[in-house]
C-alpha cells in the first residue's frame, strides 16, 4: 500500500498519509515515555474526551435492546470461529437485539455482517489503532473513537448482554471487565455469555477450580459466566436472564410501592 493511501481514524477525524501522526490519541494520553507537554494540555484533553463521551451518546442513546460481542480481530473469512460469529450475529439480530462490536475485522466483522445480512441492526464501535484501519464493510452505524476507555463506556452502558466469542488480550479484556462488573454490582442486568466451550473450557475449569480454591472469588461467582457452542443458546440464554430480571425489578418495585403505601417510604440516594 503506497503511504498516500494510508488512512488513520481518530474519532471524527480521518488523517490520510503522511498526515498520519507517530502516536495514537490514547498513546499521548497514556505513554509517560513522551514529550511531558501533556502536563500543560491534559485538561484540554478533557474537553475532547468530554466531546467523545457526548458523540457516543448521541449515537446510540437511541439504540434499542443491544447486545456487545466481542472476539478476536485477527479470525480470518471462512475458518469455523468466523462461521460461528456470523451466526451469533444472525441469532441474536432475528432475536430483536441490535448488535454492537468493536467494529474491526475477525470476530468482529462476522458478527456485524451476520446480523446485517439478518435484517438487524448492526454497530461498530472502533478504536483508533497504531496501523491503519478502519471500520468493517457490515456496520449500519459507527463511530471511531480515540479513547479506549470511552469507547468502553458505550459497550457497557448501551447493550444488555455481552457474548465473547474466541479472541486474544483485547477480547480477555472485555471479558473480565464485563464479569468485574456485574461481580461488583457496577451492572445489575448483565448476561456474560461465552461461546465455544472448546476454547474457553480450560479457562472456566481454572477459574471453577484454581480462583475458587485459592478463595480470591466468591463460590457463586464462575456462574456469572454460562458457556455454550450453540448459537440460539446464546439467544435463550439472554432472553432468560433479562426476562428473571425483569421479574426482579418488578418484585423490587412492588415491595417498595407497599412500603411506601404504609408511610414507611426511605429517601433514595444517589
Ligand atoms: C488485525 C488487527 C489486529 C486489528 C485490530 N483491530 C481492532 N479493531 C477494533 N477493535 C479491536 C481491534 N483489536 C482489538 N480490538 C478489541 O479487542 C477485541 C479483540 O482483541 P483480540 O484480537 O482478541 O486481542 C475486540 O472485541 C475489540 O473490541
Amino acid at each position: 500500500m503506497t503511504e498516500s493511501r494510508k488512512i488513520r481514524r481518530a474519532g471524527p477525524l480521518t488523517y490520510h498519509g503522511s498526515a498520519i501522526p507517530d502516536t495514537t490519541t490514547d498513546q499521548r494520553l497514556l505513554d509517560r515515555r513522551g514529550p511531558t507537554d501533556w502536563v500543560h494540555t491534559d485538561p484540554w484533553r478533557v474537553m475532547r474526551i468530554q466531546s467523545e463521551f457526548v458523540e457516543g451518546f448521541g449515537l446510540l442513546s437511541e439504540v434499542g435492546r443491544a447486545v456487545s460481542v466481542f472476539g478476536s480481530a485477527r479470525t480470518k473469512p471462512g475458518t469455523p470461529n468466523y462461521a460461528l460469529g456470523e451466526r451469533v450475529g444472525a441469532r441474536l439480530a432475528e432475536a430483536g437485539y441490535s448488535v454492537i462490536t468493536g467494529g474491526g475485522p475477525g470476530t468482529m466483522e462476522a458478527a456485524n455482517k451476520g446480523a446485517q445480512e439478518a435484517g438487524g441492526h448492526s454497530i461498530g464501535l472502533g478504536i483508533e489503532l497504531p496501523f491503519e484501519q478502519s471500520l468493517n464493510g457490515y456496520i449500519d452505524m459507527g463511530v471511531t473513537f480515540r479513547y479506549f476507555f470511552v469507547r468502553k463506556t458505550m459497550f457497557v452502558k448501551y447493550s444488555q448482554a455481552f457474548v465473547v466469542l474466541p479472541g486474544g488480550f483485547g477480547t480477555l479484556d472485555e471479558l473480565f471487565e464485563s464479569v468485574t462488573l456485574v461481580q461488583t454490582g457496577k451492572v445489575t442486568r448483565f448476561p456474560v455469555v461465552l461461546v465455544g466451550s472448546k476454547f474457553w473450557g480450560g479457562l472456566v475449569d481454572w477459574v471453577r477450580s484454581t480462583l475458587l480454591d485459592e478463595g480470591v472469588i466468591s463460590p457463586d461467582d464462575p456462574d456469572l459466566i454460562t458457556v455454550t457452542d450453540d448459537p440460539d443458546e446464546v439467544v435463550e440464554i439472554i432472553r432468560k436472564a433479562h426476562v428473571s430480571l425483569a421479574r426482579r425489578d418488578f418484585e423490587l418495585e412492588r415491595v417498595a410501592e407497599e412500603g411506601l403505601a404504609a408511610g414507611n417510604g426511605a429517601n433514595g440516594a444517589e
